[in-house]
C-alpha cells in the first residue's frame, strides 16, 4: 500500500457519541502516542436513513461538531469531516495518510452501529491498524454477570476525569466540505425550540441544575409544567457525548454535599435523586449493549404476536404521532414534543403505553416515531424503556396510565392543554381533561364541535385498557411465563446489579451528602465561565 505520510502513521480519533475533548479517554489514548493525530466525524448515510434518526438530532450533531471543531482548532488541530460509509472512509484515509492506529469509545446503539463496528473491526484487523476502544460511560462490554455491576459503575464514576490535552499534534489530512441535512434526505423539522448542541450548553446546563433549577426537581419532574425548567436537561448533552457521564456524576457529588453542608437538605435530596437516575441512564444501556435484539424484539418472547403491528397509514398511529386523538392532555404532550423535541420521564411513559395499550399496537413502530422526535434519542434508554411501558419484558410491574387521571393530576389548571391545544382554550378546566363529558351547551360556549374543531376520543380508555390488562395478565398467567421472567431479571435486572433502591426511597437515602473525594472537591465545572467553556 502506498502512503504519503511515513509508515509509522496518523492516530485516527473517531467521535461518534462523544463529542468533547474534556474527560475523553479515546483522544487521551491517542494523544499519548505522540503521533500525529486526526480527528475524525463521518456522516454516514446509512445511519442518518434509520427511521429512528431526525432532522433535530442531526441539528443538534451540528452544532455539537462546529463547537468541537472550535476546540480542536484551538489546540492545534482542526476536526475531518467525512461523508460516506465508514470502511470507505477509513479506506480512503489509509491510503492517502496511513493509518496506524484508530482510537474511539465502544458505542451501544442500535443494531446498525453494532453490526459497522463490527465490520470495521474486521477491516482495521486485516488491514494491519489497530483499533482501540474503549468505555465512556458505566456500561460494560461483554458482561458475563450483573453481580455487582453498581459497585462497578461507581468505580468507574470516581476515577478521575481526564483533563483535556492542551495541545494536538495535527496530521495533513483537510476537512471535506461540511454536509448539509438535505444531502440526507433530512428535510424541514418543526422544532423550534430545540435544545441547542455542543458543550458551552451542557456546561450551562449541568451548571444552572445544580446552582438553582434543580432544586425542586423531585417534586417538579412527574408535570409537563414544571417539569422542563426543573430537570436538568442534560439528556441530548449525554446522548451525544457534549458532556461525559463521569463529569455529571462529580459535579452533582460535589453540589449535593455542598447544598447539604448548607443546610437546604431539600435540594441536597433532589441531587440524590438526578444521581440515581445517573446510574438508571447506564443501568439501561447496560441492557442493550448485552441483547442487541431489544430493538426489535419482545424481551419477553410470551408476547409474540400479541399485539398486531400497525398497517401503513394506520388512522389510530397518525392520530397519536399527529397529537389529535381526542385525549387533550396527550394531545398536548405529542405537540409540544414536536415542537421541543423533549418530553418529561411520566409523560414519555404515558405517550408510549397509550400506543401499545389503549391503542392496542405493536410497540417497534411508535418507538421508532418517538425516538425520531427525541432530539435526546439514546438506543439503550429508549428501546428497554419502550417495551418496559409496553409490558413486554415480562419482569416489570405493568403499568397503564390514564391519560385523563394524568391530566387531572399533572395539569390541573388546564394551562398545559391550553398552550398547545389552542382550539380547547374557551372551555373551562373542570371540562378540559375530558371534554367529551362537557354539556353540549358549555362546549358549544367554548366554539367546541366534537368531530369538527377537535377530534372525539379515538377510543374509550377505561374500556381499552380494562381489555389490555385483561390480556396482558392473560400472558403472565401461562406456565413457564415466570422462569423465563426470572432468566430475564437475573441478566438484566436491577437487583443483581445491586441498584437496591428506586425512586423518592433512592433519593432519601442519597439524601445524606457524604463527603466527595479530594478529586471531587477541585472539580469546577461551575466556575468555567461560558466563553471559556466554548473554546476548550
Ligand atoms: C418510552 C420512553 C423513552 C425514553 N427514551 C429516552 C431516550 O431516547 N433518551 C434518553 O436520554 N432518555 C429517554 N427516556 C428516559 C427519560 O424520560 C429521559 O432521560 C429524561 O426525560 C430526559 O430529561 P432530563 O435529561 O432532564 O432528565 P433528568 O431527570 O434530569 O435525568 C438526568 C439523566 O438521567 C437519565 N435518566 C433519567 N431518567 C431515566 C430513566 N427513567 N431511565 C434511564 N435513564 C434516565 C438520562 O440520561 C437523563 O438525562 C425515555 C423514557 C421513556 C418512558
Amino acid at each position: 500500500m502506498f502512503y504519503i505520510c511515513s509508515m509509522s502513521g496518523v492516530h485516527v480519533i473517531w467521535f461518534k457519541r462523544d463529542l468533547r475533548v474534556h474527560d475523553h479517554a479515546a483522544l487521551a489514548a491517542a494523544v499519548a502516542s505522540g503521533a500525529p493525530i486526526l480527528p475524525l466525524y463521518i456522516f454516514e448515510p446509512g445511519y442518518w436513513a434509520l427511521p429512528e434518526h431526525s432532522r433535530r438530532q442531526f441539528d443538534f450533531v451540528r452544532d455539537s461538531l462546529e463547537e468541537l471543531d472550535a476546540a480542536l482548532k484551538a489546540r492545534g488541530t482542526k476536526l475531518v469531516i467525512r461523508m460516506g460509509s465508514a470502511i470507505d472512509v477509513f479506506s480512503a484515509l489509509h491510503q492517502k495518510h496511513g493509518i496506524a492506529a484508530i482510537h474511539a469509545h465502544e458505542e451501544t446503539g442500535l443494531q446498525w452501529t453494532f453490526d459497522r463496528d463490527r465490520a470495521v473491526r474486521r477491516w482495521a484487523r486485516n488491514a494491519g491498524i489497530s483499533l482501540r476502544e474503549q468505555p465512556q460511560n458505566g456500561v460494560q462490554r461483554a458482561l458475563q454477570s450483573r453481580d455487582g455491576w453498581a459497585n462497578q459503575w461507581e468505580a468507574f464514576m470516581r476515577r478521575p476525569r481526564l483533563v483535556a490535552p492542551e495541545a494536538l499534534k495535527p496530521s495533513a489530512a483537510d476537512s471535506e466540505e461540511w454536509p448539509l441535512p438535505q444531502d440526507f434526505g433530512l428535510g424541514a423539522d418543526d422544532c423550534p425550540q430545540r435544545q441547542k448542541g455542543g458543550r458551552m450548553a451542557a456546561v450551562d446546563c449541568l451548571r444552572s441544575f445544580l446552582e438553582s433549577r434543580g432544586r425542586t426537581y423531585q417534586k417538579s419532574m412527574s408535570s409537563p409544567l414544571t417539569a422542563a425548567d426543573a430537570c436538568s436537561r442534560l439528556s441530548p448533552h449525554l446522548a451525544f457525548g457534549t458532556v461525559s457521564i463521569r463529569e455529571a456524576w462529580q459535579a452533582a457529588q460535589k453540589a449535593q454535599h455542598e447544598h447539604g453542608r448548607s443546610g437546604d437538605t431539600g435540594f441536597a435530596a433532589s441531587i440524590g435523586s438526578f444521581i440515581s437516575r445517573l446510574q438508571w441512564h447506564c443501568h439501561f444501556i447496560q441492557k442493550l449493549e448485552d441483547q442487541t435484539s431489544i430493538e426489535s424484539r419482545n424481551l419477553h418472547p410470551g408476547y409474540d404476536g400479541l399485539r398486531p403491528e400497525p398497517l401503513a397509514g394506520d388512522p389510530r398511529l397518525a392520530a397519536w404521532i399527529e397529537g389529535r386523538t381526542g385525549f387533550p392532555f396527550l394531545d398536548a404532550c405529542m405537540r409540544s414534543l414536536r415542537e421541543t423535541g423533549w418530553l418529561n420521564f411520566r409523560m414519555r411513559a404515558m405517550v408510549m403505553g397509550f400506543a401499545s395499550h389503549h391503542l392496542w399496537l405493536d410497540w417497534k413502530q411508535p418507538a421508532e416515531h418517538l425516538a425520531a422526535l427525541f432530539t435526546d434519542f439514546e438506543p439503550g434508554i429508549h428501546y428497554p424503556q419502550a417495551q418496559m411501558q409496553s409490558a413486554t419484558t415480562g419482569m416489570n410491574t405493568p403499568r397503564i396510565y390514564n391519560p385523563v387521571k394524568q391530566s387531572q393530576d399533572q395539569d390541573p389548571d388546564g394551562a398545559f392543554i391550553r398552550r398547545w391545544v389552542p382550539e380547547l382554550s374557551g372551555l373551562p378546566a373542570e371540562w378540559l381533561h375530558a371534554p367529551w363529558e362537557a354539556p353540549a351547551s358549555v362546549r358549544a360556549r367554548a366554539g367546541i364541535v366534537l368531530g369538527q374543531t377537535y377530534p372525539m376520543r379515538i377510543v374509550d380508555h377505561m374500556a381499552a385498557a380494562e381489555e389490555a390488562r385483561s390480556r396482558i395478565f392473560a400472558v403472565r398467567k401461562r406456565a413457564g411465563h415466570g422462569a423465563q421472567a426470572d432468566a430475564l431479571q437475573a441478566r438484566h435486572g436491577s437487583k443483581r446489579s445491586g441498584i437496591p433502591f428506586r425512586g423518592q426511597q433512592a433519593a432519601r437515602r442519597q439524601a445524606v451528602p457524604r463527603a466527595p473525594e479530594p478529586a471531587q472537591l477541585s472539580f469546577d465545572l461551575h466556575l468555567t465561565p461560558p466563553s471559556q467553556a466554548h473554546a476548550s
